[in-house]
């Protein structure tokens, strides 16, 4: 494609050469340009791309796009921009020749609850027959291919690309988690979105976004880019705020509820732990609906993805189905142990609020204790302090017993972090262990485990791997858990 293309709409200064380049790969990263790459100088976290111009240009790049006056004496085309990330979103829309105008684009946000709805959706859509990509925390999914992401809401380049992926393979639609970061590093700048969903605001991230006001902001900012619907959980004091600041808005707003009335809202409602029945009344008539996961959180997800539904004017029938066919989701809530009324259970939970809300919805279903394993997944250092006390608290406040252990204390040291949580689960109970070893820990739980009590294990989820210093390490905690039940039942047999 000819640069001139490539930058269309860009606002953008020459320093040095010209437009009339042919430009056959984009780059951000100097060690992925190639021959005739244009390449977009980040300034990082870590490192700033601005310093890695020259390898890029040895390794062939002919047109360079920064937003720092640098120095470049080789013959090649060098303009200049405001911002390379939203430069680089821009770029990216235009070399893959604006795939999202040509589907349904519906972007999801909140802390948490995002990746579980957008399950709900997918499944809703296929059973309405309706083709649909997804993108987000478990990866991307095309026609049911699932590949890796290494963030949930991809880098803008390698967004669009997998947006004109998912349109070369005739997706009609695709429904994206968001992410704060995403959206507060123009991650999914000039993507047209058709709907925004909303599903809470709970303390996590706070290390990039510093107050829940710019963590807000920063999510608030999806309901900016829409066109047609916004949908919004009328139950959560930030989802109230949201209306407010985006009540002018041309795109319609549709709330979602169980404690408000809202346009879409839940009554009737009975739990069980194998699946939860509710009413849900909508301005077009009431119908029944079945979830086969417990709990009130999934009553929430299943009413966003019923809402998004609706305004996609799909069929009840289909919602229905759609739902119901969600046997389960990978890693929320996923009993991987059963014997009577004794359960392991892994689940996703990282952050305060969906430590809570595990803990609390497997309560009821409890006989005996409930032993939680967990570790905090946050900067090891003053930024991630906030997030292992209030971790620490409501294990205190909603376990029996914690096994505080390792998450993914990547670069920093694990025995800091289990500590800081173990200060703040002591201050109020001293039924705590600390286990420096995530497997150790597990096994450690089931060692003091009863009949009747319920193990959580929480934090992972559906990851199958520890990070550790800068290395990924294999951790599968279904594997852990069948492999030491099994050596446990054949030791037990012996003894006999
Ligand atoms: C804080 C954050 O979001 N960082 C993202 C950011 O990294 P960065 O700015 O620190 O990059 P950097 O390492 O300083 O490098 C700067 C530039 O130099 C380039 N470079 C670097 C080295 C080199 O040899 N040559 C070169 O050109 C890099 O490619 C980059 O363009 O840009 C990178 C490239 O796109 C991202 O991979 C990286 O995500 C990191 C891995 C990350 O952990 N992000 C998390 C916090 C995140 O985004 N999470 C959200 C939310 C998840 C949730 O729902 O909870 C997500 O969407 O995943
Ligand atoms: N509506 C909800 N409200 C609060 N907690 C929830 C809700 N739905 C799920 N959770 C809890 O949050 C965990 C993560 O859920 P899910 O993966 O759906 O959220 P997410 O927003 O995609 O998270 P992330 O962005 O970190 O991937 C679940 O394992 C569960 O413990």
């Amino acid at each position: 494609m000819l640069l001139e293309s490539v930058v269309r709409d860009l606002d953008f200064t020459i320093v040095k050469g010209n437009l009339d380049v042919k430009v056959e790969s984009i780059a951000y990263d100097s060690r992925e340009a190639k021959n005739n790459s244009l390449f977009i100088a980040i300034s990082g976290f870590v490192v700033d791309g601005h310093d890695f111009i020259t390898k890029a240009i040895q390794k062939g790049s002919t047109v360079i796009v920064v937003e720092k006056d640098i120095q470049i004496d080789s013959d090649i085309t060098v303009l200049k921009v405001p911002d390379t990330r939203d430069a680089m979103a821009l770029i990216g829309a235009n070399f893959y020749h604006n795939p999202t105008k040509d589907f349904n684009l519906i972007g999801i946000t909140g802390t948490n609850g995002k990746t579980s709805t957008t399950y709900f959706i997918k499944s809703i859509f296929e059973q309405a027959k309706r083709s649909i990509g997804l993108i987000g925390t478990i990866g991307t999914v095309i026609n049911n291919n699932v590949t890796k992401n290494k963030n949930t809401t991809p880098e803008s380049l390698d967004l669009q690309k997998i947006f004109a992926d998912m349109v070369e393979a005739k997706s009609d639609n695709c429904i994206m988690e968001v992410s704060s970061h995403a959206l507060s590093l123009k991650r999914v700048a000039h993507s047209s979105f058709n709907m925004g969903i909303y599903t809470n605001l709970t303390p996590d991230h706070l290390e990039l976004h510093n107050t829940m006001e710019e963590y807000f902001e920063a999510k608030a900012m999806l309901f900016d880019l829409t066109s047609d619907y916004n949908i919004v959980n009328a139950d959560d004091e930030y989802g109230q705020k949201l209306m407010k600041r985006i009540e002018k808005y041309d795109t319609e707003l549709i709330t979602y509820g169980i404690d408000t009335k809202a346009e879409i809202y839940a009554t009737n409602i009975n739990y069980s732990f194998e699946h939860t029945t509710f009413t849900v009344q909508t301005p077009k008539g009431k119908f029944d609906v079945k979830v086969n996961l417990p709990g009130k959180i999934y009553v929430y997800n299943s009413l966003a993805a019923i809402a998004c539904a609706y305004c996609a004017g799909i069929e009840v029938k289909d919602i229905q189905a759609g739902i119901r066919n969600v046997e389960g989701i990978k890693g929320r809530l996923e009993v991987i142990y059963k014997e009577d009324d004794y359960r392991i259970v892994v689940d996703f939970a990282h952050t305060e609020d969906s430590l809570e809300k595990a803990l609390t919805t497997l309560r009821p279903y409890t006989k005996g204790k409930i032993i939680l394993v967990f570790g905090v997944y946050a900067p090891g250092d003053k930024r991630g302090l906030s997030k292992r006390r209030s971790m620490g608290k409501v294990a205190a406040k909603y376990a029996d017993f914690s096994v505080v252990t390792s998450d993914n204390p990547k670069e920093y040291d694990p025995n800091l972090i289990i500590d800081e949580i173990s200060e703040s689960i002591d201050e109020e109970t001293s039924s705590y262990n600390k286990v420096l070893d995530r497997e150790e820990a597990i096994k450690f739980a089931i060692d003091i485990s009863e009949k009747g009590d319920t193990i959580l294990i929480a934090g992972k989820g559906h990851e199958t791997a520890q990070i550790i210093g800068k290395e990924e390490i294999p951790f599968n905690e279904t594997e852990i858990v069948e492999d030491f039940m099994n050596q446990r039942a054949k030791t037990r047999e012996r003894a006999r």
